[in-house]
């Protein structure tokens, strides 16, 4: 496609995801479906344009500001995924002026908000975490997310499939932390791969290994994956407790649960059972009280620790939001909990990074149970055999290591939150 007709596809994608109407994921699979002539690598252009735009956004429209022509085409120019020969063959005189003039503004000449890119309800909850690592912070939430594969260990151990990766020329090693993970190089196409089509690995990333490891699930246990979703963590649970017992996986979306369907054929599984709920107190939930040994709560949450993976989530995010969700979070906490046995383990878990859906949600919760203990989440990770527990959880000197806590800058995973408890006898 000439560079002129590819900036002008990439202008009205710009233009469609900062519409914030719909997940920006959503909008790019849809403009494909649109514009089924695209190939892959215009593909790949156009949708790693828009997301450049959207993590970006505060400094490209502070430079767009100055220019002419349609603000979406200034955007797209300054998010534009390829070279910049490539580029200027599509640019007008004025337009080749104004990308030189900003490409030579430095760093140092902007302000915060420019180079950050976060918008200022944020800054504060996060700066009051992190304190001087905010910057690099920032700056991990800029860059894309590593691709991590969890290997399925019902049917493969992890070196095995490190080495067949490495026969189909896809580089990857170890993850630090979790026992399951690979961190392939690069962005390899995966689908038609053996490993992938026989079950063998799955897509997840390291930060959400360690929350379904945390749940210790085991061999003949009854597990609830309680917002289970499209099965992410319930695969990497079914596969710990060896395909036996019985692991529950409940949603409020049937829609999402019927995404899990493909990808536990694929697996091997046969312990899972989806159950679509209408909502936390659905009467199949109060049936089964006091039944589980282990129960994951993985909560619904603003996933501002995903903005690697999903930039538009910052702009979609609003304090309001917040506060909807943190009631939600609550109400789900303590309807899951009820179906727990004497004895049996509970795990709260986001992928946010804000206090308000973790930690004050975890200590809301002891506060109103009494007959749940909190565990301490370092301790169970180290008795796990996690390299470095204690660095992935909080470092609060009154209960060092109560909550994990992961961080990209700090981790390389996506930003996440973890608290544990047992059910007294
Ligand atoms: C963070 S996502 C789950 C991701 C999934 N566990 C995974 O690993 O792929 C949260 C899920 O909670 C579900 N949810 C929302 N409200 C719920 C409720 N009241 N009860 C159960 N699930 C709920 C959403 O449909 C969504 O799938």
């Amino acid at each position: 496609m000439h560079p002129k007709a590819l900036l002008d596809a990439a202008t009205d994608l710009v233009r469609r995801v900062l519409l914030l109407d719909h997940p920006a994921d959503t909008v790019v699979s849809r403009f494909f479906r649109e514009h089924r002539n695209l190939g892959p690598r215009e593909r790949a252009t156009l949708a790693e344009t828009a997301y450049a735009v959207l993590r970006r956004k505060l400094l490209y429209e502070h430079l767009a500001r100055p220019g002419t022509g349609a603000r979406e085409r200034r955007l797209a120019i300054l998010g534009f995924q390829a070279p910049r020969d490539f580029l200027k063959q599509a640019l007008t005189e004025p337009e080749k002026q104004w990308l030189d003039a900003c490409d030579a503004v430095a760093p140092a000449e902007l302000l915060p908000q420019h180079r950050h890119n976060l918008p200022a309800w944020l800054v504060e909850p996060l700066k009051a975490q992190v304190g001087d690592e905010f910057d690099a912070l920032a700056e991990s939430l800029l860059q894309g997310a590593p691709l991590d594969l969890r290997v399925n260990t019902l049917k493969e151990k992890r070196p095995t499939a490190l080495a067949e990766l490495a026969k189909a020329a896809i580089k990857s090693v170890e993850t630090p932390y979790s026992p399951w993970g690979l961190r392939v190089h690069g962005k390899p196409a995966l689908q038609k791969l053996d490993a992938f089509t026989r079950g063998a690995v799955e897509v997840q990333d390291e930060g959400s290994q360690l929350l379904a490891l945390l749940l210790d699930a085991r061999r003949g246990e009854m597990v609830a994956d309680f917002c289970a979703g499209a099965g992410g963590k319930t695969l990497a649970l079914g596969a710990a407790m060896r395909n036996t017992g019985r692991l529950y996986a409940f949603d409020v979306s049937a829609h999402r649960l019927d995404a899990l369907k493909p990808r536990l054929a694929r697996s091997g599984l046969s312990n899972v059972h989806p159950v679509a709920i209408a909502h936390e107190r659905d009467e199949r939930i109060k049936r089964m009280k006091g039944k589980f040994d282990r129960v994951l709560v993985d909560a619904p949450c603003t996933g501002l620790g995903t903005l690697r993976r999903n930039p538009d989530l910052k702009w979609r995010q609003s304090p309001q939001d917040v506060a909807e969700l943190t009631a939600k979070q609550q109400a789900i906490l303590a309807s899951a909990a009820r179906l727990l046995k004497p004895g049996g383990r509970l795990v709260y878990a986001t992928c946010s990074v804000l206090p308000d859906e973790n930690e004050a949600i975890a200590q809301a919760f002891s506060a109103a149970h009494a007959d749940f203990e909190p565990l301490n989440v370092a301790e169970l990770l180290q008795s796990l055999k996690v390299p470095d527990a204690a660095a992935l959880c909080t470092a609060d000197a009154a209960q060092p290591g109560q909550y994990l806590r992961l961080w990209p800058h700090r981790h390389g995973t996506d930003g996440f939150f973890a608290a544990a408890w047992q059910r007294r006898a």
